[in-house]
C-alpha cells in the first residue's frame, strides 16, 4: 500500500517513523510519503489559506494549491483521461466528517493508494472534494471523534496506525488482530494479566491459572459483554446476537 500525506507540517508525521508502522515502511510493506503542502504553492509568502467567502472568523485553505498538490501525489496530474476512476482513495481528516471506526480502518486496509489531506485553520476549501468525487475519486471526510483539534495531522496519525497494522505482516501474530477491542465480534477486548500471579493484595482470576481452555475462552468472552455492556452499551445494541450465538456454541 501507497500513503501520501500532504500536510505543512510534515515533522507532525514523524512518529510514523517509529514502531510497527515504522518497521512497515523499512519492509516495503507500506510506501509513506509524506508532503509538505506548502512546496505547491506559487508566490514568495508560500501562502496556502485565505479569508472566508461569506465572513466569519479564521482562514480557509485555497483549493488551487490543493489541487496542485492532490493532482501530484495522486498522479492525476499525469494521468491520460482526467475523468479516469482513480486508484486513488483521498481521506480529509475533519470535524464533520463520518465517524472513523474500525471498519474504516479494515476498508481503507484494502485500498491500494491512500491520500491524506491534512486541513487547518477553517478547513480546506469545501470544491476540493467536490472536484476529485466529480474526477471519479473516492473521497471520505473522516472525524476520529466528536472534539476539536487544531488540524488534521493528529488524526491522520491515528488512521495510518490503525490502517497500517492491519496490512498483511505488520503485526507479528495475525491472531492478536482477532480478540482486539472492536474486533469481528464487535466487543471490547477482556481484562488481561500477566505475572506475577498475585501483585500486592491482587489475584488473578484463578480460571486463567486453570489450564482449562473452554472454560478460559467462555470467561474471556463472558467478561468482553460484561465490559461492552457497561462501557460501550451503544455497541451492545448493534451486536449481532446471533453471531455471538454461533461462537457461543464454538466455544
Ligand atoms: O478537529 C479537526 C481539525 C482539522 C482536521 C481534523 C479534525 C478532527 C477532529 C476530529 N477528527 O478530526
Amino acid at each position: 500500500m501507497r500513503i501520501d500525506v500532504v500536510t505543512i507540517f510534515p515533522d507532525y508525521l514523524a512518529a510514523l517513523d517509529l514502531s510497527l508502522v515504522g518497521k512497515a515502511r523499512t519492509a516495503g510493506i507500506l510506501d509513506l510519503r509524506v508532503h509538505d503542502l506548502r512546496d505547491w504553492t506559487t508566490d514568495r509568502h508560500r501562502t496556502v489559506d485565505d479569508t472566508p467567502f461569506g465572513g466569519g472568523a479564521g482562514m480557509v485553505m485555497r483549493p488551487d494549491v490543493w489541487g496542485r498538490a492532490i493532482d501530484d501525489v495522486s498522479g492525476l496530474s499525469t494521468a491520460a483521461v482526467a475523468g479516469e476512476a482513480s486508484a486513488v482513495h483521498l481521506v480529509v481528516p475533519t470535524p464533520s466528517g463520518a465517524t472513523f471506526t474500525q471498519r474504516t480502518a479494515e476498508e481503507l486496509a484494502t485500498e491500494e493508494h491512500l491520500v491524506v489531506a491534512c486541513g487547518r485553520y477553517e478547513g480546506i476549501d469545501a470544491r476540493v472534494a467536490e472536484h476529485y468525487r466529480a474526477a471519479g475519486m473516492r473521497v471520505s471526510e473522516l472525524s476520529i471523534g466528536d472534539y476539536v483539534l487544531n488540524g488534521g495531522e493528529v488524526a491522520a496519525l491515528v488512521m495510518i496506525e490503525a490502517v497500517g497494522r492491519l496490512l498483511p505482516g505488520v503485526v507479528g501474530n495475525p491472531e492478536s488482530l482477532v480478540e482486539e477491542s472492536h474486533g469481528a465480534a464487535g466487543l471490547l477486548e477482556y481484562p488481561v494479566y500477566t505475572k506475577p500471579p498475585v501483585w500486592g493484595d491482587l489475584e488473578v482470576p484463578d480460571v486463567l491459572l486453570s489450564g482449562h481452555h473452554a472454560r478460559i475462552r467462555r470467561w474471556r468472552r463472558d467478561q468482553a459483554l460484561r465490559r461492552t455492556a457497561r462501557r460501550r452499551p451503544d455497541m451492545v445494541r448493534a451486536l449481532d446476537v446471533a453471531a455471538l450465538d454461533r461462537h457461543d456454541l464454538e466455544v
